[in-house]
């Protein structure tokens, strides 16, 4: 706003103050095109004319208005919102003030006492402290004491004097040097007869104690046992050495804290912005600047600490973020437990600072909520395991999709068979289930899938497509069931669990998992086709109660669809080595924005960047559940199932299971593939032996290299498709007993005589 003055009607003078710095900036007023009449400031201010600016309009626009307008404008230049602050301020308007300052209230019950696995993680932190300052300085008591004998002499000579200068009432002398010095002989004499007596008194005390000191001793020791004049030795000299401190080297060290209990205090963390480079805090933190200001004291909030803070005018929380393995530098703590992200209920400048005690991946794993009992609803969030700070993260699976990236052996299939696991807990869901690695990491799971299969052969991929082809017809089927329910039932045009409950309408949850997609997508024959379906799903299926879930160690674009990469809402990137592969799973930019799946290590196992599972982007870790877990919980869903009369397909034998079938004869090949003079053989010898037989059919078995997996395929094979069960083997190896699970000769060659 401009406010004339037209004494003085020279517009240079207004354009130099314009340009000289904020005070004197046109500022936009953002109330659009109409213009608004702003109530003078004060009783002092001018009734003005008052040139509207629209929104969008920069300094120099605005004053060439003023110049279109024909008029020749002097004067000060002032800011719109100087105006509108003292309007708001004569209006009294304390509601809308208390409502702002409401936002930023401090919680009545602190962050660490909110839940009891706060207080107790807190509770914890407390003891850890006291346990290491306390073990820290019992260790150093020997170095306190053998220090506190070396200051005794020292100590001894400081009290002798002390002593020495108290009875012969040293602190006296100046006074009477002064009335010597001023020749009053008068109050000298009066001051020596003082010092006369105390000096008599004080030497007759000192000699009574020591005399009362002696008796003491000399009673007290034919009684005291043989230590106590060690003792007495030990006291004088320790209380003498206590005398005899210097004052540069406490005689106690400050206990070296690891980082696991050190406190966050506002000094590291203003060092640690500033050593980010970043020019506006640097400006803020320099001797003139304005300051950094922490919005909330630095406190304890889970397993770590929580700094909240003002970033300067115009820096925003992701920048910082971006900048975390300098700031991790700069607070001298692991990167893993550096983690910086945006209030997003404030504005963007405002930075969450976390700094756990613990790297993410050296924390204790939280247990699986699912674990050992429960049920749970596809319709709610499904839970999957925890954020840096330990609290649960779940995903609500309904009505989205989800694309799962990494490298290989980075956690993807555990996070994946998590979210399985807790699907198949809800018997409304139809899960159809392909593997297409065919290590068996999902096979727990075939006993409550609808349509399952595991490995890459064709006859397996052609599988997944014509259940790809079965969920398609099905999406066109329901899509006319909901059209033509009536609007009381079906208000939203989507499926409700109501609606998914009743078994009649047919609109239960179908849940597509598909591990190592690309498999499928980048097939010659079935690719182009699958992924047209999959686009299909991902658009429509939604609403229509059918989830596609899939997940790939490849995450390009010939490995992922791009009407899938660009249309699914649930993304989880686990590390990943470049940008592209890093956007691909995440979304366009998310690598420029902040989000860099590539900073994980190798060892940040089951940590993903996770991207529509909150408001904003988060990092989370899966819950651990490792194979025999996940066969536990498997069976426990199948019991939930058959109570509730929800077996179909492959579960309920009704369609053919379609495992890595090979084209030759497995059993055939398991007895070509047979070490010569054994009678009995580990699957993991019989899988490395197989796969020299036939490469291209079971090379991708022997790649394992975790024992249980590996065997896995071959075992699974063998029962499901010859009903053959292996036994437990103990083997010698290196002197050492082993045991294995594998097959005996007989066993084979019984079959294949069965079967001939
Ligand atoms: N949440 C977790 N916490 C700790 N370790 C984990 C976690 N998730 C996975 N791991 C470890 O990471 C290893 C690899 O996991 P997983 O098999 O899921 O990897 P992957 O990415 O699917 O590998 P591939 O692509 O080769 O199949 C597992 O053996 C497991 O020990």
């Amino acid at each position: 706003m401009f406010r004339p003055n037209r004494e003085q009607p020279d517009i240079e003078e207004a354009l130099i103050l314009a340009e000289r710095g904020r005070e004197a900036e046109v500022i936009a007023f953002p109330t659009g095109a109409r213009p608004t009449q702003v109530p003078p400031a004060g009783p002092e201010a001018p009734a003005t004319q008052v040139t509207e600016v629209p929104a969008d309009a920069d300094a120099e626009t605005a004053l060439g208005e003023i110049v279109d307008d024909g008029e020749v404008l002097k004067g000060e230049v002032v800011r719109v919102d100087r105006d509108v602050d003292a309007f708001v301020a004569q209006r009294g308007d304390w509601l809308a003030d208390l409502a702002e300052r409401k936002k930023s209230a401090r919680p009545i019950v602190p962050a660490y006492l909110r839940t009891r696995e706060e207080a107790a993680q807190t509770a914890k932190w407390v003891a850890d402290y006291y346990a290491h300052v306390l073990a820290y300085q019992a260790t150093r008591a020997p170095l306190y004491l053998l220090r506190l004998l070396g200051r005794s002499p020292r100590g001894a000579g400081r009290a002798l004097t002390a002593w020495g200068r108290w009875v012969a009432d040293a602190e006296s002398k100046p006074l009477r040097q002064a009335a010597a010095q001023r020749g009053s002989t008068g109050e000298y004499m009066v001051l020596s007869r003082e010092r006369n007596v105390r000096v008599r008194t004080r030497a007759t005390l000192s000699a009574g104690t020591a005399a009362v000191v002696l008796v003491t001793a000399l009673i007290a020791a034919p009684t005291t046992p043989g230590w106590g004049p060690w003792v007495a030795v030990w006291a004088l000299l320790t209380t003498l050495g206590a005398f005899g401190g210097k004052k540069d080297v406490p005689l106690i060290n400050r206990a070296v804290l690891p980082a696991k209990v050190t406190k966050l205090d506002s000094d590291a963390v203003l060092r640690a912005l500033g050593s980010l480079g970043i020019a506006e805090i640097n400006k803020a933190l320099g001797p003139k600047g304005s300051g950094i200001t922490f919005t909330a004291p630095i406190t304890r909030d889970g397993p770590g600490w929580r700094a909240e803070l003002d970033l300067p005018y115009g820096v925003t929380a992701s920048a910082v973020a971006e900048k975390r393995k300098e700031l991790a530098s700069g607070l001298r703590r692991n990167l893993g437990c550096v983690w910086p992200e945006a209030e997003t209920e404030e504005h963007p400048g405002r930075l969450v600072l976390w700094v756990g005690d613990l790297p993410m991946n050296k924390a204790k794993p939280a247990p699986w909520p699912l674990l050992k009992t429960g049920k749970a609803s596809i319709f709610e969030p499904l839970p999957y395991g925890v954020d840096q700070r330990g609290r649960p993260v779940a995903i609500q699976l309904m009505f989205a999709n989800l694309l799962i990236g990494a490298i290989p052996r980075m956690g993807k299939t555990f996070g994946l068979r998590v979210l399985l696991l807790a699907a198949a807990l809800d018997v409304l869901v139809e899960l159809r289930i392909f593997e297409l690695k065919g290590t068996g990491d999902l096979s727990m799971l075939r006993q409550v899938c609808h349509d399952y299969g595991q490995g890459f052969s064709d006859p397996v991929l052609e599988r997944a497509l014509l259940s790809l082809r079965e969920v398609r017809k099905e999406l066109l089927r329901r899509a006319d069931v909901i059209a033509n329910l009536p609007r009381d039932i079906c208000p939203e045009n989507k499926v409700t669990p109501e609606l998914a409950a009743k078994k009649t309408l047919g609109l239960h949850p179908i849940l597509i998992g598909i591990d190592e997609c690309q498999m499928l997508f980048e097939h010659k024959q079935y690719g182009e086709e699958a992924g047209a379906i999959a686009e299909e799903i991902i658009r429509l299926g939604p609403a229509l109660g059918i989830i596609l879930v899939v997940a790939t160690q490849r995450p390009d674009k010939d490995a992922i669809p791009t009407g899938v990469a660009s249309n699914v809402g649930l993304r989880m990137c686990f590390k990943v080595t470049g940008q592209v592969e890093n956007d691909m799973v995440l979304g366009t930019s998310s690598y420029k924005n902040g989000l860099r799946a590539t900073t994980f290590t190798m060892s940040d196992k089951g940590i993903a960047y996770a991207v529509g599972v909150a408001d904003e982007p988060i990092i989370c870790r899966s819950a651990f559940v490792d194979g025999p877990d996940a066969e536990k919980v498997a069976d426990r869903a199948r019991q939930l199932r058959e109570a509730s009369g929800r077996i179909t397909g492959v579960a309920a034998g009704e369609a053919p299971t379609v495992d890595e079938a090979p084209a030759a004869n497995l059993l055939d090949d398991v007895l070509a593939a047979w070490p010569t003079g054994e009678t009995e053989a580990w699957w993991t010898v019989l899988v490395d032996r197989l796969a020299e037989l036939r490469p291209e059919e079971y090379g991708a078995w022997a790649e394992v290299t975790d024992a249980r997996r590996k065997a896995t395929p071959l075992s699974n094979a063998m029962k499901s498709q010859y009903g053959i069960e292996g036994r437990q083997i103990n083997r010698l190896i290196n002197g050492k007993e082993t045991n294995r699970r594998g097959v005996d000769l007989d066993t084979i060659t019984n079959a294949i005589a069965e079967r001939d």
